[in-house]
């Protein structure tokens, strides 16, 4: 993709091809630009409550939400399913309408807007789905020229349009194939390429790498963030795979019965959750005890010879890393690592170490090595011991 996200600086400078598009500031000097204006693709909400009421009851999807998305970021929503996640990412292209509150795309109460500019809102939106919706009996081209064709824009402008949107997500030779011929993987690229299309400031991803295997995943996300990076765009996304917001994600709300649980920096949610909805979505990143050794755990330290294990957590703060010979030296014992759990994020060491402990009295209180600049870890909790030593020979 590096050379395709080199030349998308270029290929979208000052796409001003729609009607109400706002142009870049710089375009008249031929510097190129983000597609999106820079500040442009803020999204802001008020106090936003929503209240879905059908012949079954009433159902209060949101409430008081209040928070803002910072232009050109990349912003993660997740909780369980029915939390109201995709309730409050459609009211940003006002596919919901809140029941109360407000919310404003660079500064403007979206809920004001009359039905012509709520047109030009969602030109400024793009969607993808978890299932692509492409039309299957269309054309590659045709899937990604369509939101031009509702614009207006004339044929040879489409064709152009259509040929570097193609080139950006990297089918280039696919336009004249139809969707049912393309893997996941490059459907969702085509679903990219047609959101793409009108130059939008923001882009609202509902579960859209949920339909693909790990590896398209990856790649589905490295494309949205080079567009993110290169392009400028606001990128909003909705997924319950964890692994998904630690990959690309700047800040992450955790939703909860329609209120906000968490919302910050992604290591520092994902580092310290403070939220139970939190913890429990992040429990599949944690990585457990082999087990054998799970088996073979006692509460209480056994008589004779025995291995504590030791599971020493890092939150990403104060730069502190998980550092083997270090706490070898501090703890003053033999150190097995027994798992590795620990990811940056955002630059920042985040998770758990399981290790084993051989030749150390036990104790009850470890806050001694988790405080000050001889802290080896930010919280050390003590799983259990094993008789003798983990790997007793
Ligand atoms: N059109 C609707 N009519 C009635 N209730 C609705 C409607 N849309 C959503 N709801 C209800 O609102 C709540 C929030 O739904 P929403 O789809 O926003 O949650 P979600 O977090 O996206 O869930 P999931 O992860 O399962 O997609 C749920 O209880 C849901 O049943």
């Amino acid at each position: 993709m590096a050379s395709n996200t080199l030349t998308a600086r270029r290929m979208f400078a000052g796409w001003g091809g729609l009607p109400g598009r706002v142009q870049a500031a710089d375009t008249r000097r031929g510097t190129p630009t983000h597609a999106a204006p820079r500040g442009a693709g803020a999204v802001a909400f008020r106090d936003v409550a929503k209240t879905y009421r059908s012949s079954a009851g009433t159902v209060q999807a949101l409430d008081a939400i209040s928070l803002e998305i910072a232009p050109g970021s990349i912003f993660g929503i997740i909780g369980r399913s029915g939390a109201g996640k995709s309730s409050l990412l459609r009211t940003i292209n006002r596919l919901e309408q809140p029941t109360s509150g407000q919310v404003l795309v660079d500064g403007v109460d979206i809920g004001t807007l009359s039905e012509a500019g709520l047109v030009q809102l969602r030109r400024r939106i793009g969607m993808i789905f978890q299932h692509f919706n492409l039309l299957s009996a269309k054309t590659v081209a045709e899937n990604v020229a369509l939101p031009l064709k509702v614009a207006g824009v004339p044929a040879a402008q489409i064709a152009a349009r259509v040929q570097e949107l193609l080139l950006l997500v990297g089918l280039q030779d696919k336009a004249d194939t139809y969707p049912s011929r393309l893997s996941g993987g490059q459907k969702q690229r085509v679903g990219v390429a047609r959101a793409l299309a009108t130059g939008p400031e923001i882009l609202l991803c509902d579960e859209a790498t949920s339909a693909l295997d790990p590896e398209t995943t990856h790649s589905i996300l490295q494309l949205l963030r080079d567009i993110n990076r290169t392009l400028g765009i606001t990128v909003v996304l909705i997924t319950h795979e964890m692994s998904v917001i630690r990959e690309i994600a700047d800040q992450v709300l955790v939703l909860e019965q329609g209120r906000i649980a968490e919302l910050g920096a992604v290591w520092q949610v994902f580092g310290n959750p403070q939220h139970a909805a939190t913890r429990a979505l992040l429990a599949p990143l944690q990585h457990g005890l082999p087990d054998d050794l799970q088996q073979r755990l006692q509460a209480l330290p056994p008589a004779g010879a025995y291995t504590q294990i030791l599971q020493l957590g890092y939150r990403g703060e104060d730069g502190l890393e998980p550092d083997l010979p270090r706490i070898a030296q501090a703890l003053g014992a033999r150190v097995r690592l027994l798992h590795g759990g620990v990811d940056r994020i955002q630059g920042h060491a985040q998770g758990q170490l399981l290790v084993a402990l051989e030749g150390a009295a036990a104790r009850a209180d470890w806050t001694s090595f988790t405080q000050g600049r001889e802290a080896i870890a930010h919280e050390i909790k003590v799983l259990g011991y094993v008789a003798e030593s983990v790997h007793p020979h």
